[in-house]
């Protein structure tokens, strides 16, 4: 439960809701309290007016609500016929129901609407601080887990701060209500009455036990069996190549199966719980029935057949808060569980920070990395090791290495997706980690290996963060990324939608929409990360050649396997392992005959294998 006070400030924000909420859950119920009382009355006087045999006087008045007796005293007042008064009393007590079922709908309006807005509120912060939390935390979490815990869990989250709240003040309420009235009515029927409680509750709780228990496995089950199905669809063309498709069915089966049988075995238990909750509000029933009726009979206190009516009103009216006793607590304990794996996250501190009121310098692209080392957190993988270098504002350098020997990692490392080990990174003269993170990132336009694309039309792909970017800049942009012709050629040009929902772009085309979109932020620095893999030699030729153009005033840093002779660098830096393995331009290095010549040899080798 301790999780739960996590929402107590939400409870604070709407607290004008909550409380009217609860007023109107009160009044629903005390209108609901007065019809037994009405009833009671009304068989009362019928038996007196008619002077019915074993009919004895006694008086009951004094013990209703006061509201309820005004009412007595006007109707007895009325002098009407005994079935005209009968008539007035039925109308009343269908006027109660209906202020009841009134009040009822305000209650729900105002407290499930709360939760709505509760919801919504966590949702965004949910959402809010994921934004906030740093690349190591989504190395270390699935994709699938962040999103069960920001749609599963609040809704679970939601369960409490709607439902359950109410039927707990609901339950409190009629408890309150109904016990005053029977103990003012009559203290050793009322004890009777309430005698198989305690069985009740107990039979509850460990039915409810029982039911937790069951349901949570069947939820383990359930999301396993979502998982599969959805890396099923996720995979389907590999499965699909490997004719798999009988084995994966086979796989979801054998899931699907395990999840019936773990679903008939809480339906089973389910379906125990109403019974005996029936059982034993019948049991209360036959008791109020008997001792009323003995006690009636003896004529030993003041009970007659009205108040034997009103108490198995009562009873029904315990009937519904009563069995959900169970359900809610439930949810309550469900509600607990999903917060604290809320709360896991929302206590998790984003590693990344800048100080409150970081400067936010003008940046000139001139890049110093200072003897850095980078252990990456999760695997302990040493990816850079003691790396100096400076770069020159406005100069082009080419990042040239074998697959893993830390590239990509610079360039992360620069834009503070991580921050380094040891050592450290400036740009002009300020280290990037005093500098406005947002700043930072803004002027440094970066196309990742792995350009996403998101599920909308290509302009807006392209306009990416800067959503005020006019029609033509988005052209011109697409234009130098070489990919503006084949856009134009799309049914709908740049409204096309791309991904799930559209049309599949190829990987050269989602390379250089993703290029595009790093250009049209027009910053200072420019990396391209391996950008151009998925091109054809000729257009990488136009690219090329469009960006030496484009990036004339700019600092520009290309991560690459293949080595480009078109483009004149100022230095091209190799890599190995983590470490610089050599410095120089092309002529040089490949004069010198260490890993550059060795890398465009081979190259080389392989264009020819592939030209002939
Ligand atoms: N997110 C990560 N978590 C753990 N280790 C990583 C991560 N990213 C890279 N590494 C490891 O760090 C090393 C350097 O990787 P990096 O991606 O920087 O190499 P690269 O030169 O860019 O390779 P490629 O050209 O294949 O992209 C590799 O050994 C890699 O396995």
């Amino acid at each position: 439960m301790k999780h739960l006070s996590a929402v107590n400030k939400y409870f604070w924000k709407y607290r004008f809701r909550l409380v009217v909420g609860i007023f109107f859950i009160l009044v629903s119920n005390y209108f609901g309290i007065l019809a037994p009382q009405v009833t009671g009355f009304i068989i009362d006087f019928v038996q007196r007016s008619l002077q019915l045999p074993g009919y004895r006087q006694h008086d009951n008045v004094r013990a209703y609500d006061v509201l309820v007796q005004q009412f007595i005293h006007w109707v007895e007042g009325l002098q009407y016929s005994v079935a005209g008064i009968v008539a007035i009393v039925g109308i009343t007590i269908i006027l109660l129901a209906l202020l009841r079922g009134l009040f009822m709908f305000f209650m729900r309006q105002t407290i499930i609407v709360m939760s709505r807005h509760i919801e919504y509120n966590q949702k965004n912060e949910v959402f809010g601080h994921y934004q906030q939390l740093d690349a190591a935390f989504y190395k270390a979490n699935s994709t699938g887990d962040l999103m069960s815990r920001m749609s599963e869990d609040v809704s679970k989250v939601r369960m409490y701060t709607g439902p359950a709240v109410m039927y707990v003040v609901n339950l409190v309420s009629v408890i309150c209500f109904c016990l005053y009235f029977m103990f003012r009515r009559d203290v050793a029927l009322t004890l009777y009455v309430l005698a198989p409680l305690p069985l009740l509750a107990g039979t509850i709780y460990f039915v409810n036990t029982i039911i937790h228990r069951k349901s949570e496995q069947l939820q383990a089950t359930l999301s396993s069996l979502t998982t599969n199905a959805q890396q099923s669809y996720a995979g389907i063309r590999v499965i699909k190549s490997f004719a798999q498709e009988s084995a994966m069915y086979r796989f979801f089966e054998d899931n699907s199966l395990n999840y019936r049988s773990r679903a008939t075995e809480l339906a089973k238990i389910e379906a125990l719980y109403f019974p005996s909750m029936t059982l034993f509000i019948g049991l209360s029933t036959l008791v109020t029935i008997m001792v009323g009726g003995l006690a009636y009979i003896n004529g030993s206190s003041n009970i007659g057949v009205d108040t034997i009516v009103e108490f198995v009103i009562y009873i029904n009216m315990l009937t519904f808060p009563v069995s959900a006793i169970g359900w809610t607590a439930s949810m309550i304990q469900r509600a607990a569980a999903s917060q604290k794996r809320l709360n896991e996250f929302l206590l998790t501190q984003p590693a990344i920070v800048h100080e409150p009121g970081a400067p936010k310098p003008a940046i000139s692209g001139e890049i110093r990395f200072e003897g850095v080392n980078f252990v990456y957190p999760n695997t302990g993988i040493q990816a850079l090791k003691d790396f100096t270098l400076h770069i020159k504002a406005g100069e082009k350098v080419a990042f040239v290495g074998r697959t893993g020997s830390g590239k990509t990692t610079l360039a992360q490392l620069l834009l503070r997706l991580f921050d380094p080990t040891s050592g450290s990174i400036l740009l002009g003269n300020q280290n990037i980690q005093n500098i406005d993170l947002a700043h930072l990132r803004r002027n440094i336009g970066y196309v990742p290996q792995d350009g996403f694309l998101f599920s909308d039309t290509v302009a807006q792909n392209i306009a990416f963060g800067e959503w005020q970017a006019s029609q033509e800049r988005v052209a011109a942009a697409a234009h130098t990324a070489v990919v503006d012709e084949e856009i134009k050629g799309f049914a709908k040009g740049y409204e096309t939608i791309v991904g799930e929902r559209g049309v599949t772009l190829s990987g050269g085309q989602k390379q250089r929409v993703s290029i595009a979109r790093a250009l049209l932020k027009d910053a200072p620095v420019l990396i391209l990360d391996d950008s151009l893999s998925a091109v054809d030699t000729r257009t990488e030729k136009t690219i090329l050649e469009r960006l030496d153009q484009y990036w004339q005033h700019k600092t520009a840093i290309i991560i690459t396997h293949r080595i480009f002779r078109h483009l004149q660098f100022d230095k091209i830096v190799v890599l190995d392992e983590g470490r610089i393995a050599e410095i120089g331009t092309h002529e040089s290095l490949v004069n010198r005959g260490g890993l550059y010549a060795e890398l465009f040899a081979q190259q080389q080798k392989g264009d020819d294998v592939a030209n002939n």
